[in-house]
């Protein structure tokens, strides 16, 4: 039976620690704020973005909801962003995903201000973080590699699959992952045979958000898995990957809830104090 990677348990750990960095800043006078904008009625988002201001509120930043209606105009939004970038009590600037259907979120994640990027999603953030020379990540992917780090699990030499293209996971999980001398595979939905390669994988990330794609026959013995879905079935939440049957054959493996989910709203935090500390001109 694979050891649990419990994510909670290490999310935990680092806010302990967080909350002494934001003693330290508010004992400098700067208060570490930071915004969130969903658009729009999607209930999951209603509810991720109040994880977030509770976690936010438990270790001390401030986090401000900007909740906009489902028929938003993109040019209000983008003179919210500006609002926003030109305001310096604001540390932090994230647009919820997804977005309504007439909101382009490329042009919309464009006009944030790298500095206040905390989500890691402008063109010069993930440019940098390809270029090895980021000052901000992503925070499923920088979660997971301290995850991994906290775990001493060591990545160098590695095959590396991850399951899933998105600019939120896959990508920036991929080039971190490579940063750290891994060997390493982007599959998809549209891959031919995705076991082909996940049973050579010495690690699998999966990010595709479909319930059962990662079965026990896909993996190798001593395995170790991610689980960074977040699917609901029958009233559960479940990942991406079929827990009871590939635990035992995995080395180590991510638990849905309690894996990646908390460690996500953790590293967001940790990205939100990184911005406050650099706008500052606090060195890490
Ligand atoms: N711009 C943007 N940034 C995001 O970071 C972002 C986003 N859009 N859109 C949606 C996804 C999803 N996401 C999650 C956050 C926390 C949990 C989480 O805390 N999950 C708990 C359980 C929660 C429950 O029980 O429902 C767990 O896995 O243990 C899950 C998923 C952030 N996202």
């Amino acid at each position: 039976m694979g050891k649990i990677l419990d994510g909670k348990a290490f999310a935990n750990l680092r806010a302990e620690k967080l909350k002494e960095k934001v003693k330290d800043l508010k004992a400098q006078g700067i208060t570490p704020l930071f915004c969130v904008i969903n658009v729009g009625d999607n209930k999951a988002s209603k509810i991720y973005v109040r994880t977030k201001k509770r976690r936010a509120e438990s270790v001390g930043i401030i986090q401000k909801i900007y909740q906009l209606p489902e028929d938003e105009k993109e040019e209000d939004l983008l003179a919210l962003i500006d609002k926003l970038n030109a305001d310096p009590k604001v540390y932090g600037v994230m647009v919820q995903l997804p977005a309504p259907k007439q909101i382009n979120v490329d042009r919309v994640l464009e006009r944030i201000d790298p500095e206040k990027d905390v989500d890691g999603l402008t063109p010069s953030n993930i440019g940098r973080l390809w270029q090895g020379n980021h000052f901000v990540e992503p925070a499923t992917a920088d979660g997971i590699l301290a995850l991994l780090d906290h775990y001493n699990i060591d990545l160098k030499g590695k095959d590396v699959v991850v399951i899933g293209r998105s600019n939120i996971v896959g990508k920036p999980v991929a080039a971190l992952m490579l940063e750290r001398d891994a060997t390493v595979s982007i599959l998809h939905l549209e891959t031919k045979n995705l076991s082909q390669y996940t049973k050579n994988a010495d690690v699998v990330v999966s990010a595709a958000g479909q319930a059962g794609l990662v079965t026990a026959d896909m993996v190798k013995d001593g395995v170790i898995v991610i689980d960074v879905g977040i699917n609901h079935v029958n009233g559960h939440l479940v990942g991406d990957v079929d827990f009871d049957s590939v635990a035992p054959k995995a080395s180590y493996i991510t638990p849905v809830p309690g894996g990646v989910g908390p460690l996500t709203v953790e590293f967001l935090m940790e990205q939100v104090i990184k911005l406050t500390r650099r706008a500052n001109g606090i060195r890490e």
